[in-house]
């Protein structure tokens, strides 16, 4: 079956100031896959990410959600999209359950909080304030908001920043889960090795120019057919797996 664009992104610029941020990107997102757009800090990743979910003016471009205009209906795009919140979000005094209650009533949504930190393994923590959880934790719940409108995409900004080994590829299984579930997911990362293993399609960012969009597995081996050779020849498995295997990779508290 032929694929889909959700998202399409055209000849997108942002300028802050003098300064262009974004200047002039044109990219598809296909229903159902995980897209992930990377590159150094200061690319205009999130500023892009940002443009789409109608949280930020452009300066120019047209940018289609689901077939919604980001200039006509930001309203219909955000109740299709879910976006992970800011920590200054989440009221410090309220419990897990009682934040997702409260999203739940400001979207209007009758959906139990267990069946929601369900989904995330969080349900232990039912009863724990936000600050009082794990870094990966932390993640897992921000993922369970996004996730409360059933959203057709959703959209995470370097989603394992800061997480520890386990609780990285714990959030790999989970975003894979979300996607197989149907939902498309955008992601930021400037982990190449997370890139490689948990998009479909990247598209790789610089300078607020798109340089490249494909599938890791084309990237690499188009780059090898280039006759690139590694300096040294890499083994098949690194420092982090040797990690893993001597730890477990069982859910920490994180
Ligand atoms: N509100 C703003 N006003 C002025 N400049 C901004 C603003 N937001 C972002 N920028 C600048 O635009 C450029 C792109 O920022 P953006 O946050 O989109 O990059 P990024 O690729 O997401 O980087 P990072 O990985 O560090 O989050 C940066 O040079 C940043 O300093």
């Amino acid at each position: 079956m032929a694929k889909q664009p959700i998202i399409t992104v055209n000849n997108l610029t942002k300028n802050y100031g003098d300064f262009a941020a974004v200047k002039g990107i044109s990219f598809e997102v296909y229903e159902g896959e995980i897209f992930g757009l990377l590159g150094p800090n200061g690319a205009g990743k999130t500023t892009t990410l940002e443009i789409i979910e109608t949280l930020r003016e452009k300066t120019s471009g047209e940018v289609m959600v689901d077939g919604f205009s980001i200039d006509k209906d930001a309203d219909s795009i955000k109740k299709i999209i879910g976006v992970q919140l800011q920590a200054a979000g989440y009221y410090p005094n309220l419990n897990l359950s009682e934040l997702i209650s409260l999203f739940c009533g400001l979207y209007g949504i009758t959906k139990t909080p267990m069946e929601m930190l369900e989904k995330v393994a969080l349900t232990d923590k039912a009863k724990a304030k936000y600050k009082e959880l794990s870094g990966g934790q932390k993640q897992r719940f921000s993922i369970a908001t996004t996730l409360i409108n059933d959203p057709r995409i959703i959209f995470l900004d370097e989603p394992t920043t800061g997480l520890d080994p386990q609780a990285r590829r714990n959030l790999w299984d989970l975003i894979r889960e979300i996607r197989d579930n149907g939902t498309t997911v955008v992601i930021t990362t400037h982990y190449m090795d997370e890139a490689e293993v948990l998009c479909d399609r990247v598209a790789f960012v610089d300078g607020g120019h798109i340089v490249g969009i494909d599938t890791p597995d084309h990237f690499i081996d188009k780059l090898l057919e280039s006759g690139f050779e590694r300096k040294k020849q890499v083994k098949d498995a690194n420092l982090e797996d040797v990690f893993i295997n001597l730890t477990g990779k069982e859910w920490r508290e994180g």
